[in-house]
């Protein structure tokens, strides 16, 4: 790549240190230009011409679905204008990150995203009971968030961010007090990679060979009344006749306000044939498996399903 080369933008949670900044940098490296956003749907709105690329947190080992990523699943934009494009997986050791020189028993406040609270759950309860936990848009912003001057809601000096120790090297002021504080020693985050469109070039291959995947998004079709829902066919009927392997499936509220009428988010992965292997198939031409997928929602739609091709990858 020469000097000046312009890099493609891909955006990301920020501010700098978070989990997603580093499984972004871990796939990625210097090959693009990061472009910090402060929430995750800020991060899927920056998806566009200017920045075609994003990262965002989809699972985690030990505290599930992160419910923001599946509802942006949803929304009709995504199979339409952005596509997942990849997955990436890290492990995430948390830490407790105060001012430098607070103890533990001063500790009323624990701020740190939804998903890393939830996977601190008895760590919190067991050490410091007493404090209230405070939702903040990412680890790092709640680290960050230590740093600024008292308020009469908030003095730093009582509080605690739950982070990873990087950012403890980025932000100034601020200390480790525990390390490896999540509930499960074994604690990953899956993250997708999102772009603008089905092939981006700019994806870094994955070190490690893995089956070809895709996502999709079904549902029975939107009914004009709660009633209709008998006559319409159900998630089994759906992915029998989809006939591809499913290994992971998410269902939300769909967008139609039907009560109780969902989408689900259905990861498939293509089966391995007699002489594949996992490598040959992650090599095996990319349209193949797209017409495949393709050809499965096709059958959903005849028996009065829908379905949208979210990502191949
Ligand atoms: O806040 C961060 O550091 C993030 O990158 C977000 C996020 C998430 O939403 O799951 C990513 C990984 C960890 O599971 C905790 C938080």
């Amino acid at each position: 790549m020469s000097y000046d080369a312009v890099l493609p933008k891909l955006a990301f949670l920020g501010p700098v240190g978070t989990y997603t900044h580093q499984a972004a940098y871990d796939r990625f490296g210097t090959s693009v230009e990061y472009c910090e956003q402060k929430t995750i749907t800020d991060v899927f709105n920056a998806v566009s011409s200017d920045a075609p690329l994003a990262l965002i947190p989809q699972e985690n080992s030990t505290y599930g679905a992160v419910i923001e990523t599946n509802d942006l699943l949803r929304l009709p934009m995504t199979g339409k204008d952005i596509f997942v494009v990849g997955e990436t997986t890290l492990s995430i050791q948390h830490c407790l990150l105060v001012r430098r020189g607070v103890q533990l028993q001063q500790i009323e406040n624990v701020l740190s995203h939804e998903q890393a609270l939830g996977q601190c759950r008895n760590f919190i309860s067991t050490n410091i009971p007493a404090a209230s936990v405070v939702k903040m848009p990412s680890t790092s912003a709640a680290a960050q968030a230590l740093l600024l001057p008292p308020t009469e809601n908030r003095d730093p000096f009582k509080c605690a961010a739950i982070c990873s120790s990087i950012v403890a090297t980025i932000f100034n002021g601020l200390e480790v007090l525990r390390e490896g504080i999540q509930d499960a020693e074994a604690n990953f985050t899956r993250f997708y990679i999102l772009s603008t469109t089905l092939a981006f070039e700019h994806v870094p291959p994955p070190k490690d060979a893995s089956p070809k995947r895709a996502l999709v998004r079904l549902s029975s079709s939107g009914m004009a009344a709660p009633g209709d829902m008998h006559s319409a066919p159900t998630i089994t009927q759906l992915l029998i006749a989809l006939k591809l392997s499913a290994i992971r499936i998410d269902r939300r509220p769909s967008s139609y306000l039907v009560p109780f009428h969902d989408v689900y988010l259905v990861e498939l992965q293509q089966d391995l044939k007699d002489g594949d292997t996992e490598k040959s198939l992650h090599q095996a031409i990319k349209p193949q498996w797209i017409s495949e997928v393709k050809a499965g929602l096709d059958r959903v739609k005849e028996i009065g399903g829908e379905a949208i091709l979210l990502g191949v990858w």
